[in-house]
Formats: C-alpha cells, sequence, structure tokens
C-alpha cells in the first residue's frame, strides 16, 4: 500500500486544536490510515514573515488513494477547518502539503511531488525527520537525514 509524508500547519486560531482535528479528519477517512505523527513544533512564519509564528507537524499515511485522491481529502480537510487564502504564503488555519508519496515525481497541474519547496523548509524537515529520517527524496536520492543536516533548524523548537 502506498505511503505518504505529509507536513500540516496552523498559526490561526487554536492552531494546535487545528492540527489535532486535521490528523483526525485524515484517519477518519475510509481510504486513509494515519500511521505516524510528529510531535508539535512551534517555527517561525516563512515566506511571509509579518505573521503569527506556525505550529507544525508532519504526518506519515498509508492510502490506497492516487496521490490527487490523498490531494483531495487534503483540501477538504482544509475546507472544512476553514481555511481561506486571502494572502499568498500568508495566515492559515489549517495548511496540508504533501511531501512525499511513494518514490513517485509527479508534475501534474494541480500537483507537485515531491513538495518543490520541502528541501529548504527547517519547518517541514525537522518534523519530518522525527518520523522518517531514512525517506528518499526521489528526486535528489537524499534522505531526510540529510536534507535536515543541509538546512539545519534554525527557527524550529519543540
Ligand atoms: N513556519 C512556517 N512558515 C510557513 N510559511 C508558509 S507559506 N507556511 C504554510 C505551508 O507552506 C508555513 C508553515 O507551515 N510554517
Amino acid at each position: 500500500m502506498p505511503t505518504a509524508y505529509l507536513s500540516l500547519g496552523s498559526n490561526i486560531g487554536d492552531a494546535k486544536r487545528n492540527l489535532q482535528e486535521a490528523v483526525k479528519m485524515l484517519d477518519a477517512s475510509p481510504s486513509i490510515e494515519v500511521t505516524k505523527v510528529s510531535s508539535i513544533y512551534e517555527t517561525d512564519p516563512v515566506g511571509f514573515t509579518d505573521q503569527q509564528v506556525f505550529l507544525n507537524i508532519a504526518a506519515e499515511v498509508k492510502t490506497e488513494l492516487s496521490a490527487e485522491g490523498l490531494l483531495d481529502e487534503a483540501q477538504g480537510v482544509e475546507q472544512s477547518l476553514g481555511r481561506e487564502r486571502k494572502i499568498h504564503w500568508g495566515p492559515r488555519t489549517i495548511d496540508l502539503d504533501i511531501l512525499l508519496y511513494d518514490t513517485d515525481n509527479i508534475q501534474s497541474e494541480r500537483l507537485t511531488v515531491p513538495h518543490p519547496y520541502m528541501h529548504e523548509r527547517s519547518f517541514v524537515l525537522v518534523p519530518l525527520n522525527e518520523i522518517a529520517a531514512g525517506a528518499v527524496h526521489p528526486v535528489s536520492g537524499k534522505s531526510v537525514r540529510e536534507l535536515l543536516s543541509h538546512t539545519g533548524s534554525e527557527g524550529v523548537r519543540l
């Protein structure tokens, strides 16, 4: 069964509860099993820096869904939790990004996997390293552990 890794983030409202609800909703989907969840990390905002700190986690899921099917589920969770896309890269109640889907390399209208920025984001790599240090980025061939050794964990706190 395919294994995928997701990054989840929130910096509006009760961020911890938003993350917990998002994981619960993913696991409640009949076609998704959440098999690992990282600790919650407080992280400095990247991209649009004039906003609240984020809380970030990573999750491992097993699913028979295609990557696009998993994206549909993830976007459904975002909508259910009130995700409003006002400012690009701005604050959000919840954000779910697909990082890896097995060792697939996907470039479609809707989806790029591996996530195009995952290799340069400590707020993604620190939680992901906690649950999948040995997972391999299918484009670079580097493990999560190796990617993290290049970015460092600046701006990420347990
Ligand atoms: N620390 C941090 N910065 C972010 N900038 C954006 S956009 N996002 C949303 C995910 O792309 C985040 C995030 O989740 N955490």
